[in-house]
């Protein structure tokens, strides 16, 4: 309970069935305080109740009315009006009146009940609903625990008492719930698609087929599809029927848009339409997947779903060990270009390899919701059915890319070139990065594109325009804004070429290629012309070497270390890391170097070394752009000062990344100077502390990396993103003799 707020003298619940029941012995189990009232029709639910020590006392709504300071109302949907109408008048006798709450399943009703009664909503009344029940009923099925970790729905108006908001959260925190707000409308839309349906058709199926069978014959046969899809068909007729009542209209919109979705799938099995069913069971089978995690809570389903936010808190001890071989997951940037390009292509495109993390996901996740079927992933395999560079449809609304800043660029080339229109979203932190970066050619090349405020998302794109190419010379080296225009280009009249200003990753180029589209190198000018085609085929995605960078570092710095990275891509327009880690001294070998589906990778062998701190060149800038966070670490352990200049790209990634790290190593004693385009970073021994990352995966990452050589243990805030590029992170660590703990906690 939050400390502001007091436990009431007098708690009541009326309606004494398994959920007030549960109400009132979570309370007295959690030691919320005061006296806890049954109130109940049925003498003998009250007399089991007091016998098993769910509640305090006995009492009638007159003693209720009288006594209570909190009175939950657990009674059905229905009754709700028939109690209102004997315990308002009674409560218009008191001086000030008590909170009261309910838990009905449906709110639009009893919101018109209470207006009946009372002629408007009241301050002290706040409307609520947990969604955890059980098939069981009464009060012997009241179970204390009910309520924890489940969600509580609370629908206050305008005018609802702060107080009497206050005091409701309260009890249902005591209990456990994790709390939501919505409004009335919308609870009862939501409830009728995820509750109210699922149930309708349980109860309507088990009826089907038991009227079907009247000696239940086929019920002996029952396997685990029939009791897993008809479990909820135990639960209460009465509250169900009420619920029905209570919730007609949106229920039966619910019920139509089933009804619809049904059409479609029988119209695929009478067809054999093996494609349109795939489609539909593979899109069914990735939400279960998405659903089941979500109460796991990465901060990308957080943000989408407007969920209460939690902070993940790494531990990362000091000291620790960094041997033994590992594979660190596929690479992100590959891992978004093999969905796009397979997704665009004719016939179909297997990818192994692909990093499950959050942004590939999303990318994923998109190409599904314009009506891609995508099987898997599975253990990093994925089989796109490609549907042709013109055969994506309109999705049903904006396409949400989490925290990918590779995503929302790559995604706004494609789509200018689509024939309907298109919103791009993200999380927080991608809401605030620059996108006229991209919007900007994008419109000379004829495309119709709206930003949000300053240039930032999210992008709006207008289908049906007819693009042209263009020669663009790009003000920063940025391999997003170029793989965008030669996107776009696909869909252009004529050659688009792109001027980059230093080489960047050329993994779009590279694979282009590989699905027969061509794309032609001159300098630094990368060109291709629209109306190819892109054919499908096998992707081999090798680790991430942007993940490969946190061991490559870790095992530097720590005394000892021998460690082997497996099957690590070492594209040129990669491996600055790997240059600048050798130019500082770094004892990194490359072993078994080979070439996979026209990238080059190879095992990577790296041990313990006296590092030296480098002015690093220039030129390994963009060859390490997201390395830098790590390399900074490395830098503080090295001998003298590093230096980096010509890094203003830092500050626009998913945090300021030069400020993001400057704070953390300045908490940790380690001496660094900040400038616009840069740092300077001092090496020399370092002590534990307490740093922010801001949400950004990297500066957690590389923070974690640093306690190795910490004198005292790292606590690195807001480390939820590492899912975003890097789901097996904590694990491997552990693998290598790392020391890092997660923990989980409510913002
Ligand atoms: O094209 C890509 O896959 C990426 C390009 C880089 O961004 P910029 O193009 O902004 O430098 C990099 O930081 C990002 O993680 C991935
Ligand atoms: C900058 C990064 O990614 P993105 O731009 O795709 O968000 C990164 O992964 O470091």
């Amino acid at each position: 309970m939050t400390s502001k707020v007091q436990a009431p003298r007098c708690t009541a619940v009326v309606g004494l069935g398994m959920i007030g029941g549960s109400i009132a012995a979570g309370l007295k189990q959690a030691g919320w305080g005061g006296e806890v009232l049954g109130c109940d029709l049925d003498p003998s639910e009250l007399a089991q109740g007091l016998a098993l020590g769910v509640i305090d006392r006995q009492a009638s709504l007159e003693t209720v009315a009288r006594d209570a300071d909190l009175i939950v109302l657990a009674v059905p949907v229905l009754s709700i009006h028939r109690v209102l109408e004997r315990l308002a008048p009674l409560l218009a006798k008191r001086q000030s009146p008590p909170v009261v709450t309910d838990v009905g399943s449906v709110k639009r009703r009893v919101r018109e009940a209470v207006v009946a009664v009372c002629g408007s909503m009241p301050g002290w009344l706040v409307l609520g609903h947990p969604i955890a029940g059980a098939e069981r009923s009464g009060v012997a099925a009241a179970n204390p625990a009910l309520y924890r970790q489940h969600r509580i729905i609370l629908t206050p108006e305008a005018d609802t008492s702060p107080e009497a908001l206050a005091l409701v959260r309260a009890m249902w925190q005591k209990l456990g719930g994790e709390l939501l707000e919505m409004s009335v409308e919308r609870h009862d839309e939501v409830l009728a698609r995820t509750s109210h349906l699922p149930h309708l058709l349980a109860f309507s199926l088990v009826d089907t087929l038991a009227l079907q069978d009247e000696r239940l014959e086929i019920f002996r046969y029952a396997a685990g599809g029939f009791r897993d899809f008809t479990r909820i068909a135990g639960s209460d007729p009465v509250m169900w029927r009420d619920i029905f009542i209570g919730n007609r209209d949106a229920v039966l919109h619910a019920l139509d848009e089933f009804e619809a979705g049904v059409a479609r799938l029988r119209h695929a099995v009478e067809a054999g339409d093996g494609e349109e069913m795939l489609g539909i069971f593979t899109r069914a089978n990735h939400a279960r997947h998405y659903f089941q995690t979500l109460l796991n809570q990465s901060s990308y389903q957080a943000s989408y779903h407007h969920m209460e936010q939690r902070n993940v808190r790494y531990r990362a001890a000091a000291g620790g060990r960094v041997e033994g071989r590992i594979r660190v997951p596929g690479d992100k940037s590959m891992s978004h270009r093999s969905i796009m390009l397979g997704a665009l292509a004719e016939g179909e495109t297997s990818v192994e390899g692909f990093l499950e993390g959050e942004d590939s996901l999303a990318t994923l996740q998109a190409f599904r919701d314009m009506g891609v079927v995508i099987e898997g992933p599975e253990q990093g395999r994925v089989r796109i059915h490609g549907v042709g560079l013109h055969g994506l449809r309109k999705p049903a609304g904006p396409l949400y890319l989490g925290n990918s800043g590779t995503g929302m660029r790559l995604f706004s080339g494609l789509l200018a070139g689509q024939a309907f229109d298109t919103e791009l979203t993200g999380d927080a932190s991608l809401s605030k990065r620059p996108m006229n970066r991209v919007a900007d050619p994008l419109r000379l090349m004829g495309a119709v594109i709206e930003t949000g405020d300053g240039g930032r998302p999210p992008l709006r794109i207008k289908g049906g325009q007819r693009l042209h190419g263009v020669d663009y010379d790009m003000p920063m080296a940025s391999a997003q804004v170029k793989s965008c225009l030669l996107l776009a280009g696909m869909y252009a009249e004529g050659e688009t070429r792109v001027r980059e200003p230093a080489p960047t990753r050329d993994h779009t180029e590279r694979m282009l290629q590989g699905f027969g589209y061509p794309v032609s190198r001159e300098g630094a000018v990368a060109s291709i012309r629209g109306g190819g085609r892109l054919s499908g085929g096998k992707i081999d995605v090798p680790a991430d070497i942007s993940s490969a960078a946190f061991f490559l570092v870790a095992a530097s710095i720590t005394p000892g270390a021998d460690l082997v990275l497996e099957h690590v891509g070492i594209n040129p327009t990669r491996i600055g890391v790997i240059n600048i880690l050798r130019e500082m001294g770094a004892d990194i070998t490359l072993l078994d170097e080979r070439e996979v589906g026209g990238e080059p990778v190879a095992d990577i062998h790296v041990r313990h070394a006296e590092l030296h701190g480098i002015d690093i060149p220039q030129d390994q800038v963009p060859l390490a752009i997201d390395e830098f966070p790590v390399l900074f670490v490395a830098a503080a352990n090295a001998q003298g000062t590093t230096r980096l200049r010509g890094a203003e790209e830092l500050r626009v990634k998913e945090s300021d990344r030069i400020q993001a790290m400057a704070d953390g190593l300045t908490a940790l004693g380690v001496v660094n100077r900040v400038l616009e385009d840069g740092i300077d970073v001092v090496g020399g021994p370092y002590g534990g502390g307490s740093v922010d990352s801001l949400g950004d995966h990297r500066i957690a990452m590389a923070f974690t990396v640093a306690a190795l050589r910490a004198t005292g243990d790292i606590v690195i805030d807001d480390c939820a993103n590492v899912a975003t590029s890097f789901p097996n992170f904590e694990a491997l660590t552990k693998q290598v003799g790392m020391r890092l703990q997660v923990e989980v906690e409510r913002a």
